[in-house]
Order: structure tokens, then sequence, then C-alpha cells
């Protein structure tokens, strides 16, 4: 699907925000390590959350619609071998999976349909650290296809010298420390923890090198302790021990709403004039939230009283200095925002940018600069020249398979002197489906094609 984003006059309304992304992975994951029912309750509906309720599906979980909720009866520490998950373009999914088989399950091979955005991601660093507990992995230079084994290997018989794990058990991995890289991605540590409690032995884990994307550990260590796992998380969270061979208690969960999502929401209702309310938005571990303190930061009329976020559009805005890493899920809208202020922006310390849905720096920058934009790119910083006058547009520009650079090319587009064009935008449907028609409820112009 292509859309035709036109210039907008003005946006009116209360929109509900989808629910959290990363709640809803790590939600509907610790539902199915646990044995017995547990209801979750808002669980976001969009393609990552598809793709997660497919693979917990054929790794035998119960997912039962409840309306708006979902009833799950988990697998515990025993899940069914599928042989194969294909986890969709969804890179959290892929990497929870990942660990979370590894220590229960003999072999498994991971594959994805997205050749040119997950297949293209790195995972090495969390592989190695799957191998340091003992799994054998094949995988092209840390990339999918990957192949996770911890029986066996292939043809191995009484005499190939292969031993059995100390605790017995084949198919397993074992404890000790592990040592993992937080430069590239938080979500190998997130992986690690998810997967420590379901194996026989205590686990340390040691996060080493530069560590990006801290907020998503916290949602992790979060959502563990509402399961009911017991985890010692230093306050720099570069340290944790994880006592083994606990189980993950079944019970209710209640998802919040998606702050970057939301954040797409608020910085096209601060680039236009608008009255505009966002409800479902609530003081958790989301580094997102940021997005309202940025755009304060740039002059934008918003409040948040902890439930709701209300913002007045259409003052002038001027640029800011942040760095992006603690709400990197919303850089892409801010720096949308930034095309349309007065003077420069930086947001630095956001290189792992360049490891998602595609190359958000070099990428991004360059279909912004179809519009009009004046955006230049450093190894880790996305510098934006403002043009608060607002941009050309009237070509067309590519979605490069991620939902956050459709968001941000339509934020822009609203600004723009002709309508503007978006290749293949129901990509957008990663982490938040209903996008267009919550911008046309608000009273912008989208066309679907
Ligand atoms: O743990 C998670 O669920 C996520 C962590 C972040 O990734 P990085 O840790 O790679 O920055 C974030 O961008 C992604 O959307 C979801
Ligand atoms: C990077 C993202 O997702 P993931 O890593 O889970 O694919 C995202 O949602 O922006």
């Amino acid at each position: 699907m292509d859309v035709r984003v036109y210039p907008a006059t003005r946006l009116e309304g209360t929109v509900n925000p989808p629910s959290s992304k990363n709640y809803t992975t790590r939600y509907l994951l610790a539902a199915a390590l646990a044995e017995g029912e547990s209801l979750i309750r808002y669980p976001a509906e969009s393609e990552d959350a598809a793709a997660l309720k497919r693979c917990l599906a054929d790794l035998g979980a119960e997912l039962i619609p409840d309306g708006p909720h979902l009833r799950v009866r988990g697998f515990g520490a025993n899940p069914r071998n599928p042989g194969t998950l294909n986890p969709g373009n969804a890179g959290a999914v892929l990497r929870f999976l990942m660990a979370v088989c590894a220590a229960t399950l003999d072999e498994i091979t991971f594959v994805t349909d997205y050749a040119e955005s997950l297949g293209r991601r790195p995972h090495g660093d969390l592989l190695d650290a799957l191998a340091q507990l003992g799994a054998q992995v094949e995988s092209r230079e840390g990339r999918l296809p990957i192949t996770i084994r911890t029986g066996p290997p292939a043809g191995a018989g009484s005499r190939s010298g292969w031993e059995r794990p100390p605790s017995g058990r084949v198919g397993r991995l074992r404890g000790g420390t592990v040592r993992v890289s937080g430069s590239v991605s938080s979500q190998y540590t997130s992986a690690l923890l998810f997967a420590a409690p379901l194996i026989g032995e205590d686990v340390t884990i040691e996060v080493t090198g530069d560590m990006k994307s801290r907020p998503p550990i916290r949602q992790t260590l979060q959502v563990l302790q509402e399961a009911g796992i017991r985890v010692e998380a230093g306050d720099d969270l570069r340290r944790f021990h994880i006592p083994g061979g606990q189980r993950y208690r079944p019970r209710e969960y209640t998802v919040p709403g998606d702050y970057p999502g939301a954040a797409a929401l608020m910085a096209a209702a601060a680039v236009v004039p608008s009255d505009v309310t966002i409800p479902r938005l609530f003081p958790d571990e989301q580094g997102e939230r940021q997005a309202i303190d940025v755009l304060r930061a740039m002059g934008a009329d918003i409040a948040h009283d902890g439930q709701q976020v209300w913002i007045r559009g259409g003052r002038p805005l001027r640029g800011v200095r942040f760095d992006g890493d603690p709400f990197t899920d919303a850089v892409l809208a801010l720096t949308a925002a930034a095309v349309l202020a007065e003077g420069e922006t930086v947001f630095y310390n956001v290189e792992n940018l360049r490891y998602k849905e595609c190359d958000r720096i070099s990428d991004y920058r360059a279909e912004l600069n179809k519009l009009g934009a004046r955006v230049a790119e450093e190894r880790d910083k996305l510098i934006v020249r403002g043009r608060p006058e607002g941009v050309e547009g009237g070509v067309t520009v590519e979605s490069r398979i991620d939902h956050r650079v459709i968001m941000g090319l339509t934020i822009v587009a609203l600004r723009a002197r002709e309508p503007v064009v978006i290749r293949d935008a129901h990509h957008v449907a990663k982490s938040y489906p209903a996008f267009f028609a919550d911008l046309r409820g608000l009273g912008a112009r989208v066309e679907e094609h």
C-alpha cells in the first residue's frame, strides 16, 4: 500500500494510542513461559505482536482472545519443538525467542520473510553469549537464518567425544558467568534475562562495552518481577545475578499505551495548528516518555498529568540538542518535528539507530532530504537545520520497510507545500496499524492506494 499525505491545516480531537509494543512483547513471553493461564489486558494488535503470537502458538502456548484481552495458557519451561520459527520483522521477538529456545529446546532454526530488514540485522553478540552458555550456533555471520543447538551435534555417536552437559539434561544451557556486549542492542541482555531463570544453574550476566538503550532493560526487569522471577541487578544495569531453575508464574497483566507511537502523534500535533489529547500514557519505564520534554524544550505547548497528554500545536518550534539514546524509538518522530523548527537540532549518541529496521540515520536522512529537509549525519548523530516555513514535498519517498521512517516522513509531509507519496506505507503496521486512520480521525487527509 502507498499513501498520499496532503498538507494539514488543523488537527483536533482525542486519539487512543496503540498499546505498548515493548510491554506486549514481554507480557506475552512471560505468560507463555508460565504454566497455567495468564490474562493480558489490551495487548498490542500489531504485526510484531502477531508474529510473537504465531511463534508462541508454534511452541505450544494456547492463545484465547477475550474481547480486547488475551488469555494465554503457557508451556512453562517445556515448549514443543516446531523445528523452525519465523518472527516476521520483529527484532525483539527474534532475540528473546532465540535465548529462550536455547534454554529449553535441543535444536531450533530461525528464519524471516524480511530479508531486506530483519535479515540484515546483527545478532552476533547474543549468539556469542549463548555459545558461552554451551549452545552451538550456525548463522550467516551473525545474521538469519540461524540454527541453535544445545543437544548432541548432528551425527554425534557415543564415540564422537560429545559430552552431556553437567546438568545431565540434553538440550539445555549451562549456568555460570556470561559476558554480552551492550553496544549494539539492549535486546541481547533482555533476551538473556528472560532465558536465565529457565537454566538449571545460576547465571551471572555481565554487560560489556558501551551500553545502549537502558530503559528497555528496566522494562524487562519490571516484567520479570511481576512474573515472580528473582533477579539481582546492579544499579548501573551492567551486572545481573539470576538464581537457576525458577518458574514464571501465571498472572494478570495490563499493557499501557505506547509512547513511541504516541510520540509520532505528538510530533504531528506540534508541527501544525492543533488541539489533541492522547490518553493511556502513564509514568512507566518507557524511555520515549521523554519525547514530551523534548517537544516542550522545542517550544511546544504540551502537558502531561501522568494519565494523558495534551498538545496545542502551531507555536513556532526551535532546535534542541539531546542525547537520543534514552528515547531511541521516538528519535525519528522528533527529528521530523526538528525539520520544521527554527535553527539546528542535534540528536547524538544514536549510532544504534543504524542497526534497526533500516539504517535509521543514513536511510532516513536520504528520504527526508527528498522532501526538502536539510538533514546531515555523523556516525552517531542526526543533525537537522530546520525549515520553519515548511518543505517543498511533491515527491515520492520510500518506506525503507521501517514503520518509524513512515511515521516520520508523514509528519513532515503534513507541512509540505505539495502532497507526498510514501511507498509501501503498509509497513507502519509493524507497531501502529491504525496510524493513518488515527491521523484522519484528527482531520488530516491521507489517501491509501
Ligand atoms: O527491548 C525491546 O523491546 C526494544 C529495545 C530497543 O532496541 P535496542 O535495544 O536495539 O535499542 C527498541 O528500539 C526496540 O523497539 C524494542
Ligand atoms: C527497533 C524496533 O523494533 P525491533 O528491534 O523489535 O524490531 C522498533 O520498534 O523501532
